[in-house]
């Protein structure tokens, strides 16, 4: 087994991954590699020529996409190899015909996780900070009785991912204002 460990941070739109992750990365003693699910996938779907521009990812069909899926978490894999890496992504994606899992049974053996760690606020917080990015979020559309669904979803995907893969299971809060101490929390479960 590889001495390099694979943790998976999951959260909601807007429930500050970036933030935390970044200020996480200056705390810690260790290094890790952060990568970003959605952005491999749409690496992984351009170089197979299914895809130029992300928008195009909505296009693929369901066999292709979890293909895709695969792939990319192959690739992360390789990259583990040589050093610690975080991938940051989603437990439950929300799609007209219901949640999809962002971690299914492929993807979550494929990565063989050590860590999962779900980022959680309360709904309003995730309302809130989803409003004040300039992104296109889910979560602002859903609505603060959609995130609460959402969120509990999202909390049994990922729980799942950890029955799947024996990986440990944190849930971590990151309450207003305070995502420095959410960072600590974040560090200490990374390295302990
Ligand atoms: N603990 C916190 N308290 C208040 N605002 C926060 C906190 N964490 C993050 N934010 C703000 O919430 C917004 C979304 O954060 P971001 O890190 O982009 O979330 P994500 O990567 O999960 O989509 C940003 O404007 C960020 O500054």
């Amino acid at each position: 087994m590889s001495e390099y460990s694979v943790n998976i941070v999951v959260g909601l739109s807007g429930v500050g991954k970036g933030t935390v992750l970044e200020e996480a990365m200056m705390l810690a003693d260790e290094d890790y590699k952060v990568v970003n699910y959605g952005d491999r996938m749409f690496e992984t779907a351009k170089e197979q020529g299914l895809a130029d521009h992300r928008d195009e990812m909505k296009n693929i069909d369901t066999d292709t996409y979890k293909e895709i899926q695969a792939d990319a978490a192959e690739s992360i894999a390789e990259d583990a190899e040589d050093q610690n890496i975080i991938v940051e992504t989603h437990a439950a994606i929300k799609s007209p015909y219901g949640y999809i899992p962002g971690l299914p049974k492929w993807v979550a053996e494929g990565l063989d996780p050590s860590k999962i760690i779900m980022l959680d606020a309360s709904s309003e917080a995730i309302y809130q900070r989803s409003q004040e990015a300039d992104r296109d979020r889910d979560t602002e559309k859903a609505g603060i009785e959609g995130i609460t669904e959402y969120r509990e979803t999202a909390k049994q995907m990922a729980s799942a991912v950890s029955i799947l893969t024996g990986a440990y299971f944190q849930i971590i809060e990151n309450k207003d204002g305070q995502a420095e101490k959410a960072a600590e929390e974040l560090v200490e479960t990374l390295q302990g």
